[in-house]
């Protein structure tokens, strides 16, 4: 069985039109639906609590306890487990999940589990020509531009125009990594380490790769999840930190796919919302840090400079995006790990990549460069923090632009911190928190989107219609605005 959803070949139709009809209902009520619990699984009570935004989170859930590597079938699914008290090769007689080919395997032959796992991830353009319909897809989506529900029918056309004005520059910055993005091949590789972590810990799984604007798609991915008959789905986000931009939106498109499949509204999933705070993982940046603060020549002296992708401010401030308290406690952590290694360097964190004439989180990653320069700060340490694998915003926007401008601020001694990649404490630690999951998932909910057929009121589409001719009437007509917003993006 393939690893991954690459080379499933599905869904070969151009991909900008596949991306961009998602409903944008609040996260909190998505996220109820799910944790409904349906079909026999009733055991996940107490598995997950809410954020502040009604999310559940995935906190380590010791329901499937791990001995010398095997992953004892506790609490999977509770009416299973009274039928099967023994299912076991064990010599230690509990109840023990044994496994067979891409299969949780009872011995017993009661229950068979196929487990899958979703990993989620931006994806980007593999050549310069898929640019500008990768940048499409991107602003088509309700959740990275987030358009007031009356203006919501102009998504499409803003799309299209950002999209062709943003690419000439992000082209040059693809150009200048190798001509495309290398986010496919990290998550797929990412994806085989996975699979191979968990199956040292005795569960096999296969384990899928659902990009959110480019291929593998999430839909690619589901289809293939389907053809498999996977019976239980755990759903990972590459992304540590919640984001309603990064994961809010992967996870909406998966719950509006998965609503309307009777198979998949009954699958039980479960869905590892953000997971910034474990522990493996904290410890895996902290080592990545130390490494690289060993090759200053005075490491003590190195600033630490933690560099997260940025989001608009209103995301934060009226949508009640937690990705930047995220942010914040995941770096404290970060810091306190350092500091039990016995590392007291000074840090800061600061914001990347913003798009667009809005108000992003600050500070921005290129003001605190130079006033960092400024202050006398002479060796800096860059931790791009919102990534796990290397990307445009890793090896162009930081490793060039930013470094370029500390240098030329005075910093004189530069040094960056690799993404994690597939270094192995990170990987073993996600096959752990996949594992910790897996007893908690539930069905989706079969209730139907927000936004409905029934929804449809001519008159309302008419104005609408109006509107955009008028909007897209002053666009032709005065050049000068498209231009101005160019230099915006
Ligand atoms: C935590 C990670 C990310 C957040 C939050 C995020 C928000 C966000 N991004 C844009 C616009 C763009 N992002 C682009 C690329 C890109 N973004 C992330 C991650 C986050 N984005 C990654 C991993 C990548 C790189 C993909 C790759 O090709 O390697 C791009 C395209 C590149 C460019 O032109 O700069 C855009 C545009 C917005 C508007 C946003 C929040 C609203
Ligand atoms: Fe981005």
């Amino acid at each position: 069985m393939n690893a991954t959803a690459a080379g499933h070949g599905v869904l070969a139709a151009s991909r900008t039109r596949i991306s961009s009809h998602r409903s944008l209902a609040s996260s909190r009520n998505q996220t109820r639906s799910f944790v409904a619990t349906v079909g026999c699984c009733g055991s996940g009570e107490g598995s997950g609590h809410h954020d502040e935004l009604g999310h559940v989170k995935m906190e380590p859930l010791n329901l499937a306890r791990r001995n010398n590597g095997i992953v004892k079938g506790i609490g999977l699914c509770g009416s299973l487990q009274k039928r099967m008290p023994v299912c076991s090769a064990s010599s230690a007689g509990a109840a023990v999940w044994t496994v067979g080919d891409d299969a949780f395997d009872c011995a017993a032959g009661v229950a068979e589990e196929k487990v899958g796992v979703l990993l989620l991830n931006l994806g980007g353009p593999e050549t310069l020509h898929d640019v500008q319909p990768f940048l499409f897809n991107l602003f088509a989506d309700p959740d990275i531009i987030r358009l007031p529900r009356l203006f919501r029918f102009l998504q499409r056309p803003l799309a299209q125009l950002i999209s062709v004005l943003r690419a000439p520059k992000s082209k040059e910055g693809y150009a200048s990594i190798g001509g495309g993005s290398p986010l496919r091949k990290i998550t797929d590789e990412q994806a085989n380490a996975l699979k191979m972590a968990m199956k040292a810990r005795r569960v096999l799984a296969n384990v899928y790769v659902g990009m959110r604007y480019w291929y593998p798609f999430t839909e690619e991915a589901v289809e293939q999840i389907k053809k498999d008959r996977i019976t239980r789905l755990v759903v990972l986000p590459l992304y540590p930190q919640y984001s309603i931009s990064t994961s809010g939106s992967s996870i909406r498109l998966l719950q509006n796919i998965f609503r309307k499949d009777s198979y998949l509204s009954r699958l039980p999933v479960s869905i590892i919302r953000s997971w910034y705070q474990r522990e493996g993982y904290i410890k895996s940046m902290a080592s990545l840090i130390e490494e690289e603060l060993r090759k200053f020549s005075v490491p003590e002296q190195v600033m630490i400079f933690f560099s997260a992708h940025g989001v608009p401010v209103s995301y934060v401030e009226d949508a009640g995006d937690p990705y930047k308290d995220q942010m914040e406690e995941c770096i404290s952590l970060i810091m306190q790990e350092l500091k039990v290694r016995g590392i007291n360097n000074e840090h800061t964190l600061a914001y990347q990549s913003r798009v667009g004439p809005v108000q992003w989180l600050k500070p921005y990653t290129d003001e605190v460069l130079v006033e960092l320069g400024q202050r006398g700060v002479k060796s800096l340490l860059a931790v791009p923090i919102s990534f796990v694998s290397e990307h445009i915003e890793t090896l162009e926007e930081i490793d060039m632009e930013y470094k370029h401008l500390a240098l030329e601020s005075g910093i004189e001694n530069w040094g960056r911190v690799p993404a994690l990649g597939c270094t192995s404490s990170f990987i073993s630690d996600l096959a752990d928190a996949v594992i910790e999951a897996l007893p908690s998932a539930t069905a989706i909910s079969s209730e139907k989107s927000k936004s409905t057929e029934a929804d449809y009121d001519p008159f309302r589409y008419v104005v609408k219609l109006l509107f955009g001719s008028v909007l897209a009437f002053f666009l032709l007509l005065f050049p000068r605005l498209v231009s101005t917003l160019k230099n915006y993006l």
